[in-house]
């Protein structure tokens, strides 16, 4: 059994190559999953319910900047279970979960992602030896970006354009082999390899595959929606989006995953806010803790009053997904839009407030924020990938558009679905709602600006039910938060409420004096705020936020571990002797080392001993 997490010489992974990085993130992860694979053996986990137990472990710090098996559990699977029909589920669902096929999800091409009808890759049927034909006609239909896809998955789900009796189909989804299971070797018609560095997420393996009329049998056209029959005949879907449930799931997930990083950030830098003492606020005085300084309560607190909305907001939304599946199983479309309406919403506001509340407590701690020991840069890079990922932020807020103004339009002539029912009260009060400095009056108000109310009315909902279960203290804190997030975005988003809502200027300065003194009666709970997440030093890998304070003492320790001190003469691409700097960089960066050899070494030693239960 390996170790539970090893780094080469005791060097952290900033200090990797790109190889060395592939390998320990091989090496983790197969640590990591064995675990998993012995809780099912437990009954500990299952199929159905294993989001928590491998969300905290790609969540972990152990895969703190991704896992190459990532997509197996994220898209793979869920791609199975969603579109699968039962005898395939049969087929490849045990395999899938016993990791003796690892998947990845290649929806994206190089000339397309947003679009996905315009997606290149055919799948031409082929009645006379009942098979499908992929084929990837230009350089733009190569697939692009599937994690794990570079060197670790043997198996993965293909999005393609469905020919049949010389007509297309639209996208359908089809499972392929890539590489042999033995020897890992790329199967004949398959280009495939990985697509290089990338800003972050370095440990995920991205992958690049083109097919040169490759065949497949019919029977991995997944076929739970549409089929296409041993002759020929295409039969399509009750509904031509359910083929695109993996993306719903996956939005869905993404909002708990930011949830779990927004978290991290803001108790690293209140924490660090509550050390780090400079300047004086009257001279002669001791230095005063920044986390005394408006401005800084005004970087962080919103945040933290964030990450608890995200969190209600992600339950909420995981309950109507479940809640909606359950009823496209008995047949009942009618909430399928409105749960992609609302999983595009909720994944872009998230993903982009999140990635600009990391920034934010990146910016609040200064230079020790710009440190890769903090953290903070890291997880600016999780972040802001999720940004793209899973549908591009404006691309999907664009559908929540579209969904908003169809449900306007017919608000008369149609029942509002739950998320929505609030534009009823929107129009009966003919957006001239009387406004008020309160909770209520600013959600009111966005009710009318209408873009905001989904996540507000959520957190605000469940903010009641809280009231009747918490202590009285404990409920004066949570109110506090509430009004913080309120104010917060009434003054931010205050040109919309000036255009829409009778808010007035005095009224608007009241909401200035309030959403100081808001600043103020948090700053006493702000550290334990941020210590009731919960998150243990090992989780947040910061010298910055750990529960003990060190700060220094930990700076110092983490700088010393750099190879550079270790060796004052080692050799460097910047500091090499001959000064061929521009050279040597361009050198590296040609270099993908992955890409040198068809399989990757770690294939035989870590990740074959565990797809066959010998890890
Ligand atoms: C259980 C295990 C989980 C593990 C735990 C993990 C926990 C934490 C760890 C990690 C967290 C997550 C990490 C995530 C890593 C993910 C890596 C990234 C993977 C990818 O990026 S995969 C590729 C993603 N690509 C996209 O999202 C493409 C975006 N584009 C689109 O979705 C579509 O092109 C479009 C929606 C923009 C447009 O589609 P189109 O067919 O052109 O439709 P329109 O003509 O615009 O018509 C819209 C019409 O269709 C309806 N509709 C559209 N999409 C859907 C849908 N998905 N579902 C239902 N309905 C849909 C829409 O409502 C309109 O209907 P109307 O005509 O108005 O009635
Ligand atoms: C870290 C990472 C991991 C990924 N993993 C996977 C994976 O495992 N599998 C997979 O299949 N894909 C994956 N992807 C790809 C991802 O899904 C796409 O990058 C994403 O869907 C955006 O598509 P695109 O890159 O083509 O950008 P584009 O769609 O080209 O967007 C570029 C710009 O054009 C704008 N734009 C595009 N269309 C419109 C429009 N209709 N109206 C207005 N503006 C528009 C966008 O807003 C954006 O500003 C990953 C991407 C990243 C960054």
């Amino acid at each position: 059994m390996l170790s539970k997490r090893e780094v080469f010489d005791g060097v952290p992974e900033e200090y990797l190559s790109h190889k060395e990085r592939y390998e320990n993130a091989i090496r983790n992860s197969v640590v990591a999953f064995s675990l998993v694979r012995k809780m099912q053996e437990e009954g500990k986990t299952s199929i159905n319910n294993y989001r928590d137990v491998v969300g905290g472990l790609l969540g972990s710090s152990v895969l703190r900047d991704g896992s190459p098996l990532g997509l197996h559990y994220i898209m793979f699977m869920p791609a199975i279970l969603n579109q699968a029909n039962e005898e395939q589920q049969e087929k490849w669902l045990p395999r899938a979960w016993n990791c003796s096929i690892i998947g990845s999800y290649a929806q994206t091409e190089l000339g397309h992602g947003t679009f996905i009808r315009g997606l290149e890759t055919t799948a031409t049927y082929d009645a006379a030896t009942k098979q499908f034909v992929l084929h990837s006609p230009t350089l733009t239909a190569y697939k692009w970006w599937p994690g794990g896809l570079g060197q670790t998955a043997n198996y993965c789900i293909v999005v393609a354009q469905l020919y049949t009796k010389g007509q297309c189909h639209g996208i359908h989804s089809f499972i392929i082999q890539v590489r042999d299971e033995e020897t890992h070797m790329p199967l004949p018609g398959i280009k495939i390899g990985e697509i290089g560095a990338k800003l972050g997420l370095n440990a995920v393996n991205n992958g690049f595959l083109g097919f040169d009329n490759y065949r497949i049998p019919r029977t991995n056209m997944l076929m739970k929606h549409a089929q296409v029959l041993e002759d020929g005949t295409y039969v399509k879907s009750r509904h031509s989006k359910l083929n695109y449930g993996a993306m719903v799931f996956v939005r869905v997930v993404i909002v708990f995953d930011m949830v779990n990083y927004l978290s991290k950030a803001v108790t690293i830098a209140t924490r660090f806010s509550a050390v780090r003492r400079q300047c004086q606020l009257k001279a002669g005085e001791t230095e005063c803790q920044i986390l005394d300084y408006v401005t800084q309560q005004h970087k962080l607190f919103v945040s933290i009053a964030a990450a608890h909305a995200f969190r209600i907001t992600a339950n909420k939304l995981w309950l109507t997904f479940n809640e909606v599946n359950e009823q496209l199983v008995e047949g009942n479309l009618q909430r399928l839009p409105e749960l992609h309406a609302l999983a595009c919403c909720l994944k872009a506001v998230t993903t982009a407030d999140t990635a600009a509340c990391v920034e934010r407590c990146r910016l609040a701690c200064g230079g020790h924020g710009y440190m890769m020991s903090s953290s903070l840069p890291l997880t600016y890079g999780l972040v802001t990938a999720a940004c793209t990922y899973e549908g591009e932020n404006t691309v999907l807020l664009l559908q929540t558009a579209r969904f908003l103004v169809k449900t306007y339009q017919q608000l008369d002539s149609k029942a509002l679905t739950p998320t929505v029912a609030y534009l009823k009260t929107a129009a009966a009060e003919r957006f001239c709602v009387g406004w008020s400095n309160t909770t209520e009056g600013i959600i009111r108000g966005f009710q009318v600006v209408a873009m905001r109310v989904i996540i507000m009315s959520t957190f605000n909902e469940e903010v009641q039910e809280m009231s009747r279960t918490v202590s009285p203290q404990l409920k004066e804190v949570l109110h506090q938060l509430v009004d913080l997030y309120c104010t917060y975005w009434a003054l931010e988003k205050l040109s919309d409420l000036l255009l829409y809502t009778p808010i007035s200027q005095k009224e608007v300065e009241s909401l200035r004096l309030r959403y100081e003194e808001t600043l103020t009666n948090l700053r006493p709970n702000a550290v334990g705020l941020v210590d009731a997440f919960d998150l243990r030093d090992e989780m947040l890998q910061s010298t910055l936020g750990s529960y003990d304070g060190r700060v220094y003492e930990r700076l110092m320790e983490e700088a010393m571990k750099s190879p550079l001190n270790a060796e004052p003469m080692l050799q460097s691409t910047l500091g090499s002797y001959d000064g061929r700097v521009y050279e040597r960089l361009m050198e590296e960066a040609m270099k993908s080392p992955l890409n040198a050899e068809p399989v990757n070494y770690t294939f035989h030693k870590y990740l074959k001993p565990f797809m066959q239960g010998k890890l």
